[in-house]
């Protein structure tokens, strides 16, 4: 079956992921030719598919390890899987494709547990991570060889499991005579440096803090969780940034902290922002206050990051945004007047002519493309794995 896939000059793939804000499925049908470090990846179609919100629920439960119990992630392993299937099957509907000319999936699944940090209690450097979304059940449904859980073999060459796009971001969007700066606002922030001209062993990524996490969470709060987000970022542009409030949310110890480093809501969650709205009650700021202190304080930590640990060491001349946060105007032109002093312009992924949302799709239909071809898929400069895996798991569909 690899041996089949590797030997076709392109190949027609749909890649699909589900990241922290537990949105929806992403599903991408993508293009892939060439082998090697120059492929190319053309996107034909893609397709959001929301979860239904008792099901969005019943994830975010698994994000409670007490409620995580067994049954209850064996039975949610299958569900999202179907869903999964679901919105492979829209995309492939809506361009128009025969399926069967569909050579295989890539799924990322749906973390539900992520622990990259060695517990050696038991005589072991175990790492581990979790992500649900049945492969079988994919390729079963689909009829589609799919590839799935990544992360798995990166951990277990030492490795965090994580962050794993920036290798496809090496791919393709590294230039010879520029350093590049890509910055995901999702739930969390977080920057690949691309050296000009530098060989995969210089790339550097880590979390810049919060992405939408905060803001999010003062609108689900004023709303009563009625809205999820700061649409084109209208409340943040109403407020007023609280000075006090931001120098203080500045404090954080985890923007300073060293390199390598990774967040989550773990940091910027629930308790978080209880202490955040908290605040605003006893000093009477509104909501919208609150998000436009939260939008600054996301878009100063990106900036600051740059400063920090980009900066001393490389000069960039444009940061491409992507992820949902690049679709909010509000903290796209902070950002941008925070980066200006030093030369940096910021950009998306649409001004490149391509497409934020769905960018992580895209890069794991890469990642399943080197795995079908027999080729590794990890940076471990940047995962702190020993070597580079080959990632994923393939399922085949029962014949017919
Ligand atoms: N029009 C918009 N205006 C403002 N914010 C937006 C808009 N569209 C999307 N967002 C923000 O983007 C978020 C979703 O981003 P995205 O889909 O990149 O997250 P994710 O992939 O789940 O996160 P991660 O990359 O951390 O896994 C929403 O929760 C919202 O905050
Ligand atoms: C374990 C896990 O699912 N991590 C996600 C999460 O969401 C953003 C950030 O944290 C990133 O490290 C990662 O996803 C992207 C797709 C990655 O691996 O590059």
């Amino acid at each position: 079956m690899i041996k089949q896939v590797a030997n076709k000059p392109w190949r027609l793939a749909v890649g699909l992921m589900s990241g922290t804000s537990v949105d929806g499925i992403d599903a991408a049908l993508v293009e892939l030719e060439g082998l090697g470090a120059n492929p190319k990846v053309r996107l034909l179609a893609f397709r959001n598919m929301p979860y239904p919100p008792a099901v969005r629920e019943k994830i975010f439960a698994l994000f409670r390890p007490e409620n995580a119990t067994v049954d209850k992630v064996g039975y949610m392993n299958f569900l999202v899987g179907e869903y999964f299937a679901e919105a492979a099957l829209a995309v492939i509907q809506e361009a128009g494709v025969d399926k069967s000319t569909v050579d295989f999936i890539a799924s990322h699944g749906q973390t539900i547990w992520h622990a990259p940090q060695a517990d050696c209690s038991d005589g072991y450097p175990i790492r581990c991570t979790v992500q649900i979304g049945e492969g079988a059940v994919i390729a079963e449904r689909t009829g589609i060889p799919t590839v799935s859980d990544f992360r798995v073999a990166d951990m277990a060459v030492g490795g965090q499991g994580a962050p794993l796009v920036p290798f496809t971001e090496y791919l393709l969007y590294r230039r010879k005579e520029e350093t590049i700066l890509l910055q995901n606002i999702g739930g969390i922030g977080n920057m690949t440096v691309l050296p000009a001209g530098a060989p995969p062993e210089a790339v550097f990524a880590f979390d810049t803090g919060p992405g939408n996490m905060i803001i999010d969470a003062v609108i689900s709060a004023a709303t009563g969780g009625a809205e999820g987000f700061d649409r084109d970022g209208a409340a943040a542009a109403r407020g007023t940034v609280c000075r006090a409030l931001l120098e203080e949310l500045q404090k954080d110890p985890y923007y300073t902290q060293l390199l390598p480093k990774t967040t989550g809501r773990e940091r910027f969650g629930q308790q978080y922002t209880a202490r955040l709205l908290n605040y605003g009650k006893e000093h009477g700021l509104s909501f919208d206050d609150l998000a436009a202190t939260a939008t600054e304080l996301t878009a100063w930590s990106i900036a600051d990051a740059y400063e920090r640990y980009v900066l001393p060491r490389y000069q960039a001349a444009e940061l491409i945004a992507g992820g949902g946060g690049s679709y909010n105007p509000t903290l796209m032109a902070a950002l941008g007047r925070r980066l200006a002093p030093h030369g940096v312009q910021v950009r998306t992924q649409e001004d490149l002519g391509l497409s934020s949302d769905a960018k992580e799709a895209v890069a794991f239909a890469l990642m399943g493309d080197r795995f079908m071809t027999g080729q590794p898929n990890a940076l471990p400069s940047v995962t702190g794995a020993k070597r580079a895996a080959i990632m994923g798991k393939l399922s085949l569909p029962s014949p017919r």
